[in-house]
């Protein structure tokens, strides 16, 4: 025997050839799904729920890569009830009580390891796990948000509506001449005194500019040139392998919104595997498709931010407000966390705005009634004013608009999934059940948002007027579109008041009906519930 063999420990191992090592390869990952289950840390094993979800996460990427998860774990908890198993540690509680004791302040709760799948360049607010550092920028950016603030952002969601509101004014004329247009512009055509086209685009051309404008202090011109796209930094290699440009990185332009799709798909997806999974799982084509997309966006940020630190400017916007804010140490942001500050903005302050205003022309047009009711309380409050642009001030309190508004955020919640969160040291207890520390549970909106103890038995339909009805402190505790504590939406405050300056001056201005009334309002759910196209017949009303 070689001195080499006397000293290798292995050499005397038993030998294994190829086809007992592949024999056992499935053993061992059927041992991998079976053993915890029985060992049943998190005390989930009684817990009802589908088959396939008990032993593997495959069950929750599959559906999630199907884009109806929401709607599927709520048919989930119709035959399960109040907690169904959806992984083999995570639990979905359908139980608005549950909201306050799994999200709210105090109790300890972490974002899960499915924050991870969104996270490029580097943490931002929206994917920070750990909780000092959460505290840390949480405390910058709250302030940014902060009432007084978002005030001061008013005239720049103004300004893009007033856009829209030209474009559409255009567009109304064009079609009452018979004349048609592209599909950038909602593929619109006149009939039958109407201007028919798809309003989502537009809506997504109007968030972008908005959050543009404040997150990466410039529009980018998707209104007025109708057209998605938007300025990119793609690195030199790339921009000289397809653009032939030269520099540190080069500037091309990208269909943004289409880009915010595939990677609001591919992270919800990509996040509800085990970490393990996920770099093997990242080279099959469709998730390789949505990685590309995560980079790209963090390619925006990367172009926005670099051109404003390099072009210094008096703005008033979300850049320059996070630039003045400070640490309890006074340490203001680094340009990494700048630039990822400014592209969890963009990310979480675009199509949440679109879809959810989208949502609320839908509806309108699906209800004359409710359409009706709405345009008289702003015809009264916005009285003969010349300014086609309601101001915050005229519409802040107006019952029936914000009735129509909440009513939209709740039968369409672009945050519909059950946010998971980490139970803390000491576990947490639901309606008498205990979970250990470690333990993933969440509280699906899009579910409780149906809780017909709460909203009523009519709770599938779309009727403003249950929010004058039904029991208001329950409501409080059930309605969850900005989902609540530590690390509920900070940016509520400018998301309300896009919303009512939206559907206000749109309202006011325009009468909708559906072009296929009996057609459902179809989705595609990736981390938020989108709508796929709301195709439309709008007219001009008196204003
Ligand atoms: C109708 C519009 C909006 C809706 C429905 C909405 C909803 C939400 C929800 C449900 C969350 C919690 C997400 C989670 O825990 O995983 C959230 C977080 C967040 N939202 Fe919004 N949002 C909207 C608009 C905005 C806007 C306009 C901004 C900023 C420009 C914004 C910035 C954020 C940020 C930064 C977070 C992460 C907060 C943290 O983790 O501390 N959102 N939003």
């Amino acid at each position: 025997m070689s001195s080499f063999h006397q000293l290798n420990p292995l050499y005397d191992l038993p030998h294994v050839n190829l086809t007992t090592a592949l024999a056992l390869v499935p053993i061992l990952v059927i041992l991998a799904h079976i053993v915890p289950y029985f060992v049943d840390e998190f005390n989930q094993r009684t817990v009802p729920g589908p088959f396939l979800a008990k032993f593997s996460d495959a069950w929750l990427g599959w559906i999630s890569s199907q884009g109806h998860r929401s709607d599927i774990v709520h048919r989930m908890h119709k035959r399960y009830g109040t907690f169904v198993r959806i992984a083999p540690n995570h639990v979905s509680i359908a139980d608005p009580d549950a909201l306050q004791i799994v999200y709210a302040h105090g109790n300890g709760s972490l974002k899960s390891d499915f924050y991870d799948a969104f996270v490029s360049i580097h943490r931002g607010l929206f994917n920070t796990r750990n909780r000092v550092d959460h505290a840390r920028k949480r405390k910058i950016v709250s302030h940014v948000f902060s009432q007084k603030n978002v005030l001061e952002f008013e005239p720049n969601i103004r300004l893009y509506v007033g856009q829209l509101l030209d474009q559409w004014d255009r567009l109304c004329e064009s079609a009452s001449k018979g004349l048609s247009g592209t599909e950038g512009e909602g593929g619109w055509f006149g009939q039958n005194g109407r201007l028919w086209l798809d309003c989502l685009p537009w809506y997504n051309y109007l968030a972008f500019d908005i959050i543009g404008d404040l997150a990466f202090g410039s529009p980018f011109g998707m209104i007025l040139n109708a057209k998605d796209s938007a300025p990119v930094a793609v690195s030199h290699k790339d921009a000289m392998q397809s653009y032939g440009s030269e520099g540190d990185y080069a500037v091309v332009n990208i269909p943004a919104v289409q880009i915010l799709n595939d990677r609001g798909e591919y992270s919800a997806s990509m996040g509800v595997l085990p970490p393990s999974w996920r770099p093997y799982v990242k080279l099959l084509p469709w998730y390789r498709k949505g990685g590309i997309a995560v980079k790209n966006l963090a390619g925006m940020a990367v172009a926005a931010v670099a051109k404003r630190l390099n072009t210094p400017t008096d703005r008033v916007d979300l850049l320059s407000k996070l630039q003045e804010g400070t640490d309890d140490e006074g340490n203001p942001m680094g340009r990494e966390e700048l630039t990822a500050e400014a592209l969890t903005q963009l990310i979480a302050g675009s199509d949440t705005t679109s879809n959810s205003s989208c949502a609320i022309t839908y509806h309108l047009a699906h209800n004359p009634r409710v359409q009706e009711k709405l345009q008289q309380e702003l015809d009264e409050a916005l009285g003969s004013e010349d300014e086609r642009v309601a101001t915050f001030e005229q519409v802040k309190r107006l019952p029936y608009l914000e009735a129509v508004i909440n009513e939209s955020l709740r039968v369409h919640s672009t945050s519909s999934l059950g946010l998971p969160r980490i139970a803390p040291e000491g576990g947490l207890t639901v309606n008498g059940v205990h979970f250990p520390q470690g333990a993933v549970l969440s509280v699906p909106s899009y579910t409780i948002h149906r809780h017909k103890d709460v909203w009523g038995e009519d709770a599938e339909l779309f009727r403003p007027e249950r929010w004058f009805e039904c029991d208001h402190a329950a409501v409080q505790k059930t309605f969850n579109p900005f989902s609540f504590g530590p690390r509920g939406c900070v940016g509520r405050n400018l998301a309300s008041m896009e919303l009512l300056i939206i559907i206000a001056s749109i309202l006011r201005r325009y009468e909708f009906v559906l072009s296929e009334p009996d057609k459902p309002f179809d989705t595609r759910e990736g981390f938020l519930r989108k709508p796929l196209e709301c195709k439309v017949g709008i007219k001009r009303r008196h204003v």
